[in-house]
């Protein structure tokens, strides 16, 4: 590709428009010759400190804020918003996009629904594909990931090679994160959907209403006039955000109990699946749902919100819920203790996701709830007292422990959980807090590990270490005999 082919995304004039350009970077460690170099604002450095790097490294020009860099000596492009030229640019470079593509905002329940979009339709026949936390998962093709919604470049090669290896269907996350990085702006989406809204990420964003507004941006800024919104109905943050879909002209799709596109009309809840009926359009759907905690259900109406609103039959869509399988690490049952004792892993790591996962397995518990969690460094530190506090009114044993202290003191951290929950036990090391909590189990009791679900290491002092609640709750079953 030229530089010309960008003209729009980034205005210059003159011969460089014949430069060609063979990559964009915003990471001046990673640039090759040929490139074109973003210098993007940080939250920790200004990229265009290293705009000489990167011409040092063979970068063929450099984009940046209004005056923002000197005399480089290769063309500097200026541009107000880098991040977004740099999303487009993007799309543009590589090109291919799965014909179909979806993104779900929300604090929690972006994983499930993202993973459940894509399973109904593969069942609806379609080579379909999920993007987000845990990975991309794809016919042929299951990888981990490090980010919710990847960085602009690392998307747009990825969706190019999902689309070249015909994939037609993608459903992707949009973190809070992703939007307000302008992450997604060059992905071309059909419908967005939205779950709830709780505390999460007040490290990044200044208020609530800020970090709701980051998320809005994919309806008022992403999705097309007219597209399809899917909403969960139930949740506080609700109104609003129906109201900001519809300013924004799109098609408001409500779901759940007060929802109208899809009406939840009455659910039962049983420790392994949920019973639900369904209102479309006038017809009651009976769902039978394998998975255990009653808010799946609504991560699956939103998912077959989507589908239906991507063009899969509402027949087709409810009765494909019937097989899910949930995320992994998403209330996952990994093994039962002797005396029946269920030990699941849980990814709650914020408040309302902690305290649904504890309401969710207190009517099925007979013995004690007992649980196991910590709260990860660099992260929002205000919500450790707040998760403490839960723990305490909702569990009945509780083990504070690490959860990827990253560069702070662990014990500051679990000390911050603690004084909200001063009873409970303290293990830092993590494999000895799940091998306490198991060796604990009496029947009837049920063991939450939280806060790591699908994750396979553990960060402490920049260093990432393997580690696997799965693996560590079946080891310590194993060591009891289980
Ligand atoms: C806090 C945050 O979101 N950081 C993201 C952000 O980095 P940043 O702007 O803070 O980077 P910076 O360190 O200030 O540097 C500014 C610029 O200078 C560049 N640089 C820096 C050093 C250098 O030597 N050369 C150089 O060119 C950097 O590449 C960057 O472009 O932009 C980068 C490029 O897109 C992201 O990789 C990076 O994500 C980091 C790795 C991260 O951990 N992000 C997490 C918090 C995150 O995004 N999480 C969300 C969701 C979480 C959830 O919902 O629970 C996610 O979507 O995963
Ligand atoms: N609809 C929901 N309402 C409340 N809590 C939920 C909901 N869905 C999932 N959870 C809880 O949140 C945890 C994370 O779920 P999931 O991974 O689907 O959400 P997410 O939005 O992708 O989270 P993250 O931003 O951390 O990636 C689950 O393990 C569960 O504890
Ligand atoms: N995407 C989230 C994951 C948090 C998971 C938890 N295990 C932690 O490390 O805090 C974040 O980066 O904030
Ligand atoms: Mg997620």
């Amino acid at each position: 590709m030229k530089l010309g082919d960008l003209a729009d995304i980034l205005p210059h004039g003159g011969p460089i428009s014949d430069a060609m350009v063979s990559g964009l970077s915003s990471d001046s460690r990673r640039v090759s010759a040929g490139d074109i170099f973003f210098a993007l604002p940080g939250t920790r450095a200004d990229g265009a400190a290293f705009a000489d790097e990167a011409v040092r490294r063979g970068a063929a020009a450099v984009v940046a804020r209004p005056g923002a860099v000197g005399d480089l000596g290769v063309p500097v492009i200026a541009v107000d918003d880098p991040r977004r030229a740099l999303a487009l640019a993007a799309a543009r470079f590589y090109g291919a996009q799965p014909a179909t593509m979806v993104a779900v905002t929300g604090t929690s329940g972006k994983t499930s629904v993202a993973s459940f979009t894509r399973q109904v339709w593969e069942q609806a026949g379609f080579a379909a594909a999920s993007i987000g936390t845990t990975g991309v998962v794809a016919p042929g093709r299951e990888d981990y990931g490090e980010l919710t919604t990847p960085d602009p470049v690392s998307l747009h090669r990825l969706l190019k090679e999902l689309a070249e290896a015909g994939v037609t269907h993608a459903a992707m996350e949009a973190s809070s994160h992703g939007l307000d990085q302008r992450r997604l702006d060059g992905v071309r989406l059909a419908a967005g959907a939205f779950t709830n809204l709780g505390r999460d990420h007040m490290d990044y964003h200044p208020t609530v209403e800020q970090y709701h507004q980051a998320k809005m941006r994919l309806f008022s800024e992403l999705l097309p006039q007219g597209a399809p919104a899917v909403v969960f109905a139930d949740d506080p943050w609700s109104e609003a955000t129906e109201r900001a879909a519809g300013e924004a002209g799109l098609t408001v799709l409500t779901v759940g109990r007060k929802g109208a596109f899809l009406t939840l009309k009455r659910v039962e809840h049983e420790r392994h699946r949920q019973r639900a009926e369904v209102e479309h359009e006038g017809t009651i759907h009976e769902i039978d749902l394998p998975l255990a905690g009653d808010f799946q259900v609504a991560n699956a109406l939103v998912a077959a919100g989507l589908a239906v609103a991507t063009g899969i039959g509402a027949d087709k869509a409810l009765a494909a819920l019937e097989h899910l399988k949930g995320a992994s690490g998403r209330l996952e049952l990994v093994g039962t203790a002797p005396s029946g004792a269920q030990c699941y892993v849980d990814y709650a790591h914020k408040p309302d996701a902690l305290r649904n996962v504890l309401e969710a397995v207190r009517p099925f518990t007979t013995g004690r709830v007992i649980l196991v969690f910590g709260c990860g460094g660099d992260r929002d530190a205000g919500k450790r007292p707040i998760m403490g506090g839960l723990a305490r009114k909702l569990a009945d044993v509780v083990i504070v422990t690490d959860d990827n202290p990253r560069s702070e003191d662990p014990a500051a951290i679990r000390r911050a959980i603690l004084e909200a929950v001063p009873e409970a036990k303290e293990i830092g090391d993590r494999r000895e807090a799940i091998r306490a909590a198991v060796a604990m189990l009496r029947a009837g009791d049920t063991l939450i590990v939280a806060g790591k679900g699908h994750e396979i290491g553990q960060e402490i002092a920049g260093q990432k270490y393997p580690f696997s609640d799965h693996q560590e709750v079946r080891q310590a079953l194993r060591e009891m005999g289980a």
